[in-house]
């Protein structure tokens, strides 16, 4: 592998590295480590390790996560179409272990794209509390909403807003907010080469003070006695340090905190930036110190107590469902898992779930909740979501894709089974992939189009 680093980044990196800088060089001659991460919505740790095709070994700072060989395709495994796991960059998994998100929490992944960090704050939630994800840019939101389904994670909203419009909308909302900021991206040239090629000073420069600006939209959505994650990954202190720095400066209501500095684990350089003592509690992940890419996380937190008045009413007022008589004939007659005692209303053609009540008016929704399906020619037509978050016990009837047929369903083709007339829940090694809908032992295809793959 070539990297080719433009000369005043290095410069700068020998500066601050100073003895550690040809070490720190050395690294771009490596091929960066590669991980994947258990979806536990789906399957437990140990059950994956049992039926695992990769040959794995433990992430340190993380208890889902696994290391896989570079000879190996994740991506391209079956297990990937069913959500079993998401491919996610070591480091980058460093971020939400610091965050510790716990069931019941009302938590925000501000930049949200593709999915890598709240398909891990979702899997931490368990089902329980609501994740807002947002995604500012309109092309990258498909991508995230796409990964939140393949994940199967019902409790979440999606959004495509700016953090100044959220900020307005959400003040003092969350338990826990996460700003995984856009940024220059030093620590991912081993990965990205658009991110080497458009490095500049200026553009760093220019990274920081958005970064500032999102942060500082944040602030006032986070609750008192909330905690905040930042983090980047890149390397460069005035979009870390710097803005840490300038953070604390204008937001007298916020401390640092530590976060667990496992082995490898560089601290925050307060001397890169004239700032004060307390950024060393901010922790730099470095490729020459650990097994995975650079990154910067910065653990902060709202001083004062919780106040429960503000968390959203878990009590909906379920709008009316036009046609849920329709819904819920689909539910009695497929589903064992009771989803029509969930919140459910209806937009348009579409049934939404969404588990506490928020004001998203005038917000630019993408999802305004976990979308189970549509009526179609005075029918319910299952969500293909719906069927991610199914597991094989939750239906009336499953069909266990074989060998060949599991290649032709992610075509598009039809099936022949003999299975009794309906939707029928397709599976892979018993997890679920999609729907089906059988009529005298023959299975239409309901993988959605733009998932459909010729590998
Ligand atoms: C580092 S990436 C996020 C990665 C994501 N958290 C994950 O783990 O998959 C930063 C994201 O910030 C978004 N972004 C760009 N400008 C932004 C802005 N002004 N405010 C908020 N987000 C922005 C980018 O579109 C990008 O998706």
């Amino acid at each position: 592998m070539v990297i080719k680093i433009k000369e005043d980044f290095a410069k700068k990196m020998k500066l601050l590295l100073k003895d550690d800088f040809e070490k720190f060089m050395m690294e771009y001659e490596n091929e960066p480590y590669k991980a994947l991460r258990v979806n536990t919505l789906k399957i437990s740790v140990e059950e994956f390790l049992k039926i695992s095709p990769f040959d794995l070994s433990p992430v340190p700072w993380c208890d889902t996560g696994f290391y896989y060989n570079q000879d190996d395709k994740p991506g391209k495994h079956y297990y990937h179409d069913v959500g079993l796991y998401y491919i996610q960059e070591p480091s980058a998994m460093a971020v939400v272990e610091a965050l510790n998100p716990m069931p019941g929490d009302m938590v925000l992944d501000l930049s949200a794209a593709p999915g890598g960090k709240s398909t891990h704050i979702a899997s931490k939630l368990k089902g329980e509390g609501l994740l807002v994800s947002n995604e500012i840019n309109s092309k990258r939101v498909k991508v995230l909403a796409e990964n939140i389904e393949r994940m199967g994670i019902r409790n979440v909203v999606i959004l495509n807003e700016s953090p100044e419009r959220l900020e307005n909308k959400f003040a003092r909302v969350f338990d826990k907010i996460l700003v995984d900021a856009p940024c220059s991206g030093e620590g991912m040239f081993r990965k990205d080469e658009i991110a080497i090629n458009e490095w500049s000073l200026e553009n760093v420069l220019s990274c920081s003070l958005r970064q500032k600006k999102i942060l500082d939209s944040a602030a006032n959505m986070l609750k008192p006695g909330g905690i905040m994650v930042y983090s980047t990954c890149t390397f460069s202190p005035e979009e870390n340090e710097g803005v840490i720095d300038y953070f604390l400066k204008n937001h007298s209501d916020f401390e640092l905190i530590e976060i667990y500095n496992h082995e490898g684990f560089d601290n925050g350089h307060p001397e890169w930036v004239n700032g004060c003592s307390d950024l060393k509690k901010c922790v730099r992940l470095w490729p020459h110190l650990i097994k995975g890419e650079g990154h910067f996380i910065t653990k902060l937190r709202k001083k004062g107590s919780f106040n429960d008045g503000n968390k959203a009413s878990k009590k909906l007022n379920i709008k009316k469902i036009a046609a849920k008589d329709l819904f819920y004939d689909f539910s009695k007659k497929y589903l064992k898992a009771r989803l029509d005692e969930l919140n459910l209303y209806q937009i348009g053609q579409h049934v939404y779930y969404v588990p506490y009540e928020m004001n998203l008016s005038g917000l630019k929704v993408y999802k305004p909740g976990f979308d189970l399906g549509q009526f179609k020619k005075e029918r319910f037509e299952p969500s293909h979501w719906l069927a991610m978050s199914l597991k094989k016990d939750d239906v009336n009837m499953i069909y266990n894709l074989k060998d060949k047929e599991i290649e032709r369903y992610i075509h598009g083709e039809t099936l022949n089974a003999d299975v009794d007339d309906g939707w029928v829940l397709l599976t892979v090694d018993g997890y679920s992939i999609g729907w089906g809908k059988a009529v005298k032992g023959v299975i239409k295809n309901f993988y959605p189009k733009s998932l459909r793959n010729y590998r």
